[in-house]
Order: structure tokens, then sequence, then C-alpha cells
């Protein structure tokens, strides 16, 4: 049977509309350009100064204003990401952005970076988390964004034992959706040899390999990202990985969504060298993280919570790791308090709170992430 015509003429009601359109993106351009101009005034204003380009404690003021000033029919999810594209771009007109964060192309952790700064930056992808701690301290990054925390398994542990002996500190956080998918060569769940993919991965997504593969070898390697990459090289390898992995290196998803949890989200730290950036001023939602440890005696842990209980400070995060010391029982609890220092309540508990502690590091003060 043949096929219906193809209507090709063109319906009068859109081409007027697109026309509206057309008319009004030329507008925004001019309004962009014009906004770009007054960042390149401020970067000269800066550089006059000597003082620091990015300041995100002003990026997030920007986007909660706009998304309060938002009036709709745009959602206003939409508003923080277009906001944040905006001044990437404009950034980038005052320095360029070096971000270092853990590659190649394609992992979770490049997409939280360009989710933080937008896509205007230069791209400093790292072997391992490791290497963006040295890579960002060396100042060949001006800064590193690393995985903190996981809804489902929990912190990621070289992250913190990082920022205890590295003298990098935290600007800023962001967290992402982390969907997991199981990619390939062959479209096809049938002879898999081993399952390519970074520790964590192979963690989240345990219930369903447990289920669907559980005879296959999970092998970790370094990140998602290499694990797709391999899994391109040799058809007998899966990996488990974004679908950005999975067009990066042609593969196919055979199982889409495969985390156990379906809404595991991924929390980063945005870090960089106290000598090369100060902290971030007030922006009306802040947090404050610090790492302590206090003798191994009855009552100390209490004794660390009393100063914030009397100086009325919400605590968001408490979380343990073993010292590996010599007592084997010591403990470095690394704690996210609402607030920023420049608040006396939050600047009194800190300092009672450094006199209970035999250990005690800011890790520095940042605005909360804004969607
Ligand atoms: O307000 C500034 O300090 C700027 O440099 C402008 C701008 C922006 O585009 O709005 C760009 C970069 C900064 O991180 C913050 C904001």
């Amino acid at each position: 049977m043949a096929d219906a015509p193809v209507n090709t003429t063109p319906n009068p009601a859109l081409t007027a509309l697109r026309e509206q359109i057309d008319a009004l993106d030329r507008e925004l351009l001019a309004l962009l350009n014009r906004r770009a101009s007054l960042a390149q005034a401020v970067g000269e204003l800066k550089k006059h100064e000597g003082s620091v380009v990015f300041r995100p404690e002003r990026e997030a003021q920007v986007i909660d204003g706009m998304k309060a000033a938002n009036a709709g029919p745009l959602k206003p999810e939409s508003v923080a990401p277009i906001w944040r594209e905006i001044m990437s771009a404009c950034r980038a007109l005052e320095t360029p952005t070096r971000v270092a964060y853990l590659g190649p192309a394609g992992t979770f952790s490049e997409l939280a970076a360009l989710g933080y700064f937008g896509s205007s930056i230069v791209r400093v992808p790292c072997a391992s988390i490791d290497e963006v701690f040295r890579t960002t301290t060396a100042g060949a990054a001006d800064f590193g964004v690393v995985p903190v925390e996981n809804s489902t398994e929990g912190v990621v542990a070289r992250s913190l034992d990082l920022f205890l002996t590295t003298p990098l500190f935290i600007i800023g956080e962001t967290s992402l959706f982390v969907r997991h998918n199981l990619l390939r060569k062959e479209q096809s769940l049938a002879d898999i040899k081993a399952i390519v993919a970074h520790p964590q991965a192979l963690a989240q997504c345990h219930g369903w390999l447990s289920y669907h593969l559980p005879d296959v070898e999970r092998r970790p390697v370094a990140s998602n990202a290499e694990g797709a990459r391999l899994a391109a090289l040799d058809p007998t390898l899966a990996a488990v990985a974004s679908e950005r992995a999975g067009s990066e290196y042609g593969l196919h998803v055979v199982a889409p969504a495969i985390q156990d949890d379906p809404h595991n989200r991924t929390r980063f730290a945005i870090v960089t060298h106290p000598e090369r950036h100060p902290t971030p001023q007030a922006s009306g939602h802040d947090c404050t993280s610090l790492v302590v440890s206090v003798n191994n005696r009855p009552g100390a842990v209490h004794d660390m919570l009393v100063p914030l209980k009397e100086h009325g400070v919400s605590m968001t995060r408490f979380e343990s790791r073993p010292a590996r010391s010599a007592d084997q029982w010591e403990y470095y609890f690394y704690i996210d308090l609402q607030g920023h220092p420049e608040q006396p309540a939050l600047s009194q508990a800190l300092a009672q709170l450094r006199s209970v502690c035999s250990f005690f590091k800011l890790l520095g003060t940042y605005p909360l992430d804004v969607h």
C-alpha cells in the first residue's frame, strides 16, 4: 500500500508562532550579550583588585532570585540549569575555570562537574579520586569535584580520608540522580564473562546483578567510564555506567536503570586550595563541614554535641570513620552544620566545640546546592 501523502503546506498559525519565537530569541541574545559585557566589566574590576572570579555564593543567590521571580510556565526546576549555563558562559569571559574530576568522559563525576559549573569549563579528567586531589592541590586545576556519599552505599571513604590529609577545602556541593545501566557491545545478556565497573556502582547494583547474572564475575575498575571503554574493546564484557558513557563508547543499553534504589543519588563536594580561593561569603543558605576527634572516654561524644544544642545549631550530617591509629577504637567524626561562621551562633558553637576536641579541622563553608 502506498504511503499517505505528507502535507508540506506550512500551517500559517505555526509559522506565525515561530516568527514570534525567532524575534524573542534575538532579543534574548542581545540581552545575554549585554549581561556578558557586564560580567566582563566585573572581571576587569576583579583583576584590578586581585580577587577571585568564581563566587559560589553569588551564583547561588542569582539562581535563588530567578527561581523566586519565575512566574511560569517555565517549571521551577528548569530555571537553575538555564542560569547555571548563562553564568558559566559569562564566567568563562572573565577567566577559564579548570575543573578536575574522576574521568574519563562520561562518568557521573563529569556530569556533576558540568551540572555545577555549567559547560563553559576546561575539563581535567583524572584517573582516580587521589589524582583529583593531587591535581587540584598542585594547581593544575582550579577546582576538583569528588563524590562524598551515596544514598545506597553510604560514604565514599577515599574522599573523606583525603579531606584529612590534603590542604584542600570545600567551597560547594552538588548532588546527582545516579541511574546505572548494563551496557554491552552485544544486545544480549548471554555469554557475559565479566561485569566491569567502579566498586561503588557494582555495590549499588548488587541486587540486580545477583538476581540476573549470579555466576558472572564482577571486576572492579577505576571508573564506570573506564569499564565502558573496556566493554567496547571486548564483547564478552558488560559495563555498568551512565547512558552517556554508553553512547560515548558505542555500547547498547542491555538493561536500563539496574540500580537497587530507584532514587539512588550521589553527593559531590567541590574542593579547592585555600591559598588560591577564599571561603565563600554567606549566601543565606549555607553549610559548614568539619572533621573532629575526641579522646576515647565515657560521654565524649555527648560533650561534642552540647555546644551545638546550646547555640541552637542544626546538624545535618554525622558520619564516623575509624582513625586507624594505635588505639583501634578512635574515630573521626565528619559533621555538617547548618549556617556560616559569619553568624555569631555558629562561630560560638565552633569555638566551644574546638575546645572539647582532641582534633578539629574545618573542611569548608559553602552555599547549599540549589536545584
Ligand atoms: O558577580 C560576579 O562576581 C560575576 O563575576 C558575575 C557572575 C555572573 O555571571 O553572574 C559570574 C561569575 C561569578 O561566579 C558570579 C557571577
